[in-house]
């Protein structure tokens, strides 16, 4: 082929071949990063602490980038893109969530490990923010390639790994078992098991949200009507723990669609329905509902627990919740906060709302340590007092300083994290 084969413009211009290996630009992990940094620029000036300070924070500790090849069934070889990063490590070690999914990318995963590090100082749990994430849809590898594909990545971010490092927990497109696999393979490589603290994040982020959700809301439960955006591990319970709770849950969605029953859902049925069939969709118990118009149903609170930048400006125009408790952080972009705050609607954000999350790591292994083993009803206490706690401080901040929740719940994250490098100073 000569030069000459290149396609021109009109202009005689050349065009540049694109890069099939770089990433788009302005993918959605560009954006979540952009926010989460937007986020932090604004609770520093509120703290005023000094340009170092700020930009430190703003960069993550550590983050290793990794190719992870996987053999496919039919014998061939893919090659995959996962990273590990650790947003800080002042308050202690960091645990935070591991992704599977096509758009996980360096900077989205740094935006969750930044959200987590907040997460933890707000709940009082001594472990700093990190994520993790692999560009994959999971649900097209069959369960043998998802094992191989989840032990290389292991493999890959070891060095990072290790109980009084880093502990890896479930994120959106893993579970138990995908944590349990890495656990595995890392303890496998140090030659004894390394212990987990996978079992019931998803249970406790669900219950969490719903403590935080009720005491936002100010009234009795019963007959308050709840949508639900993301019926996967964190939404479903979500939706369980609200509908016993007495509220009814009038719609929920997925990524494939939605569906509205304004009498209130069946939600143990709904999770059977999808344990089958793999979405909501087609559940006989409802109505067939477009995905995105679940946002602008007239409903009394808003559950968005699919991913973060789910709800943009646009869609925020459209909520009538008055209410809206992030299950995933950052489910409103910084330009939809400003239209639902115009809009008088209350947004507890996700480093507050789904810190029932880190809260359970820190439990879990706080109970082993001790060689304790405490009722559910002990472990529930515990939980609702430090999300209580966290809420009522970020209450107390927003009333009196007029902020938002999210802005509230930020400056009191960064604060104690800054407060932490103060008192450890710079080494060396
Ligand atoms: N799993 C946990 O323990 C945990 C803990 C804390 C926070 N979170 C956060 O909660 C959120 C959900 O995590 P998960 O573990 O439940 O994930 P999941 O993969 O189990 O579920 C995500 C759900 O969202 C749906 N979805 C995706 N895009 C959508 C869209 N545009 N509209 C409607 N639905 C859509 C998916 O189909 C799926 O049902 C994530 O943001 C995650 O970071 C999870």
């Amino acid at each position: 082929m000569t030069i000459t084969d290149f396609p021109t413009t009109a202009s005689g211009v050349r065009d540049a071949v694109p890069d099939p290996l770089s990433p788009r630009p302005s993918a959605p992990g560009d954006r979540a990063l952009a926010a989460a940094r937007s986020r932090l620029a604004e609770a520093s000036r509120f703290l005023g602490l000094d340009d170092n300070l700020h930009r430190m924070l703003a960069t993550p500790r550590r983050s290793l980038a990794v190719s992870v090849p996987v053999r496919r069934e039919d014998g061939h070889m893919e090659v995959v893109e996962g990273c590990r990063v650790q947003h800080n490590l002042l308050r202690g070690p960091a645990t935070g969530g591991v992704r599977f999914h096509p758009s996980a990318d360096l900077a989205g995963v740094t935006a969750l490990a930044m959200g987590t590090t907040w997460a933890c100082a707000l709940a009082g749990v001594p472990y700093g923010g990190a994520a993790g994430g692999v560009a994959v849809d999971p649900r097209e590898l069959t369960p043998r390639e998802l094992e191989r594909l989840t032990r290389r990545y292991a493999n890959e971010i070891l060095p990072l790994m290790g109980p009084e490092k880093d502990v890896p927990v479930p994120d959106a497109g893993t579970d138990e078992r995908t944590v349990a696999w890495i656990m595995d393979t890392c303890g496998g490589d140090a030659g004894h098991p390394i212990p987990g603290t996978a079992t019931g994040r998803a249970g406790a982020t669900a219950r969490g949200l719903e403590i935080v959700a009720l005491r936002a809301l100010d009234r009795a439960p019963e007959g308050v009507t709840v949508a639900v955006q993301g019926f996967g591990a964190v939404g479903a319970l979500t939706a369980r723990h609200l509908a016993d709770a007495g509220c009814r849950v009038v719609a929920v969605s997925d990524a494939a669609g939605a569906v509205v029953r304004p009498s209130g859902l069946d939600v143990a049925a709904l999770r059977a329905h999808t344990a089958e069939a793999g979405s909501v969709r087609g559940f006989a118990g409802a109505d067939a509902l477009g995905r995105d118009e679940l946002l602008g149903l007239d409903v009394d609170v808003l559950v968005p627990a699919a991913l973060d930048g789910a709800i943009t400006a646009a869609e925020a125009s459209r909520v009538r919740a008055r209410l809206v408790v992030e299950g995933a952080d950052g489910a409103a972009t910084p330009e939809a906060d400003l239209v639902l705050a115009d809009a008088g609607t209350t947004v507890v954000p996700g480093i507050l709302a789904n810190a029932g999350g880190v809260i359970a790591s820190y439990l879990e292994p706080a109970q082993d340590a001790q060689a304790r083993s405490w009722s559910a009803g002990e472990a529930g206490a515990r939980l609702r007092d430090r999300m209580e706690d966290a809420y009522r401080a970020v209450r107390a901040l927003a009333d009196d300083e007029g902020l938002t929740l999210r802005r509230a719940a930020h400056a009191i994250g960064v604060r104690r994290v800054a407060e932490a490098h103060r008192l450890r100073g710079l080494h060396p």
